[in-house]
This record gives structure tokens, C-alpha cells and sequence, in this order.
């Protein structure tokens, strides 16, 4: 019962929640409480593209988000690519490519500057942001205590196979790196690059969708998160009216083919963590502010999951 003349009124800050605002607060946070109970003491890999982390800003609100996966006890691992900065230093240094079939052809002196861009750039952004909010995030390079071991495949291009140098696929994971870095309550940040299996000496340009699913599923862990520039899969591309919330591996293995080929990768790689063993895949719109929040603590998520 405080009188409204008290003399601390007036020198106190003054509370404006309303009561709607209260009732919508409350539910947002109560929506939470059966998946911070599911995913509690479980790893989930996040794949940051390259497209998503344009914006500093939104580079800063993943950062954020990740932190905030670990402090609810959440073992959050990422692994990140790095296309238009790859590209933008290319051309910073005048590095002319040559592109077969829409694909860029990666020669050794591009590979060299694919390994110092993301190890050396990308890797310790998302290292430093995450950092400012303490000692957590530590970088790993897919090259490193033999993370990734990769092979070098082309692409097919009106069904022919054409050659893209140093390219390849992520054909074995050792995990036990990164895992003791999670034991040692740290997040992994991870680069998409792997040491060519078949070549001692030669590293490869994978891709990091692909080799985020393998690490989920060699890590065991309970979701994979792909953060992109979509909002996730439409039923009725191009009209993008129908965003599709949940669909099981196999209805999803019968529409891979007729997807959009930007889709592909991402839908494949969801497709491979499930079929691998990981419970759940998502892939989710990352220019949102706090999508993985969302897609993790609500109900409904954000973007589309897959699940076996
Ligand atoms: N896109 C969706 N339908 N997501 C549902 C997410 C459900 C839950 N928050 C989870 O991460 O498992």
C-alpha cells in the first residue's frame, strides 16, 4: 500500500510494463521451459553462412544467441563458411577465377586465400564476438587433430562431371577435438575446410552445410541449425506463400530433386543429419534478429524442420 505522495516517489524508476505486455512476456517465456528441459546438456551445431553474416549486426546477434545457448546449458558447436568474403578478398587482390557451370574453379593460389580468409578472418570474428561476452568460443580449422578428412569431387553440370580443383567432400570426421573442447565448456568455432585425404599436403574448399551435418552426426548431437538468407522451404516456390514448418526425411528425400538449386544444399544437408542419426534439422532464416532462439525455445520454431 505505498502512498503516491511517499517521498520516494518521483526518484525511483517507475515500472511501464503493461499488463499485455506482461501476458506476452510471460508466455514467450514459459513456451521455452520443455526445450531448454530437451536440449539441456545436449550439443546442437549451428552452420552460419556466409550470406547471413553480411551484416555486422546481425554477426553481433548470433554471437549473442550462441552465448546464450551455452549459459542455458546448451552445448552449441559452429561451423561456418565464408563465400562472399572469400569472394570480396579475391577481388581485393585482383584474383581473376575461372567458373565452370556457375561454380568457381578453386586453383592452389585460390585455396590459399579460401584457408587464410576463413581461419584467418571469418573464424576470428565470430571468435572475438562471441568473446566479448567471455572466454567460450575458441577456433578449430577442419584441418585440425584431424577434424575432417576431405576428398576431392567435381560438380555435375547437365549431367556431365567437371572438374573444380580443390574442392571436396567431407568423407570422414574425427570429432574428438571439438568434443573436448564442449567438455571444456567452450564453443567450437569451426572452418570448412578439410586436409585432402587422397593428397598429403593439399587442403580442400568444402562445403560447410555438408560438413556441418557430418560433425552433427559424428558429435551425436540433438539438432542441426541452418542459418541462411531464406526463411527455409516453400511448398510453392517462387510464390513463397507457404513456408513449410515441419517435414519427415522421406517426403523431403522425394522433393530434393525438384527444389530450388540454392535449396539443395541445405535441404540435402538437414536430409543427412537426420538420416545419420540427429533428431532434428533446421534450416532457418538468419537475417531475423535471434532466429535460433526462436527456432530452439518456441514451439512452432521459425523455419523449416526436418525430422526421420
Ligand atoms: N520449424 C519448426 N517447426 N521448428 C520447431 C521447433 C521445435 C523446438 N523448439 C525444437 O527446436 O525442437
Amino acid at each position: 500500500m505505498h502512498d503516491v505522495t511517499s517521498p520516494l516517489t518521483g526518484s525511483l524508476p517507475v515500472q511501464t510494463t503493461t499488463p499485455e505486455e506482461a501476458a506476452i512476456k510471460a508466455a514467450t517465456l514459459i513456451e521455452s521451459l520443455p526445450w531448454l528441459q530437451r536440449f539441456a546438456g545436449q550439443i546442437v551445431v549451428v552452420k552460419y553462412g556466409g550470406n547471413a553474416m553480411d551484416d555486422p549486426e546481425s554477426l553481433r546477434t548470433f554471437a549473442e544467441d550462441m552465448v546464450y545457448l551455452r549459459h542455458v546449458g546448451i552445448k552449441p558447436v559452429v561451423v561456418h563458411g565464408g563465400g562472399p568474403q572469400i569472394t570480396a578478398m579475391l577481388d581485393r587482390l585482383g584474383i581473376v577465377s575461372e567458373f565452370r557451370g556457375g561454380y568457381r574453379v578453386t586453383t592452389p593460389e585460390t585455396m590459399e586465400i579460401v584457408r587464410m580468409v576463413l581461419t584467418g578472418q571469418v573464424s576470428r570474428d565470430i571468435v572475438g564476438l562471441i568473446n566479448e561476452h567471455g572466454p567460450l568460443a575458441a577456433a578449430v580449422s577442419g584441418e585440425d587433430a584431424g577434424l575432417f578428412t576431405g576428398r576431392r569431387r567435381g560438380a555435375l553440370v547437365d549431367g556431365v562431371e567437371v572438374d573444380l580443383g580443390l574442392v571436396g567432400d567431407v568423407v570422414a570426421v574425427d570429432p574428438a577435438g571439438v568434443l573436448a573442447q564442449v567438455e571444456a565448456g567452450r564453443i567450437p568455432v569451426v572452418s570448412s575446410i578439410a586436409p585432402d585425404g587422397d593428397e598429403p599436403g593439399q587442403s580442400l574448399n568444402i562445403n560447410a552445410d555438408a560438413a556441418a551435418a557430418a560433425l552433427a552426426v559424428s558429435l551425436g548431437a540433438a539438432k542441426l541449425v541452418i542459418l541462411t538468407n531464406v526463411a527455409g522451404l516453400y511448398s510453392d516456390w517462387p510464390n513463397r506463400e507457404s513456408l513449410v514448418s515441419h517435414i519427415r526425411s522421406a517426403e523431403l528425400a522425394a522433393l530434393l530433386p525438384a527444389l530450388d538449386t540454392g535449396m539443395i544444399p541445405k535441404m540435402a544437408a538437414c536430409l543427412a543429419a537426420v538420416q545419420g542419426g540427429v533428431d532434428k534439422a533446421a534450416v532457418i532464416d538468419g537475417r531475423i534478429p535471434h532466429s535460433i532462439l526462436l527456432e530452439i525455445f518456441t514451439g512452432s520454431g521459425i523455419g523449416t524442420e526436418v525430422v526421420a
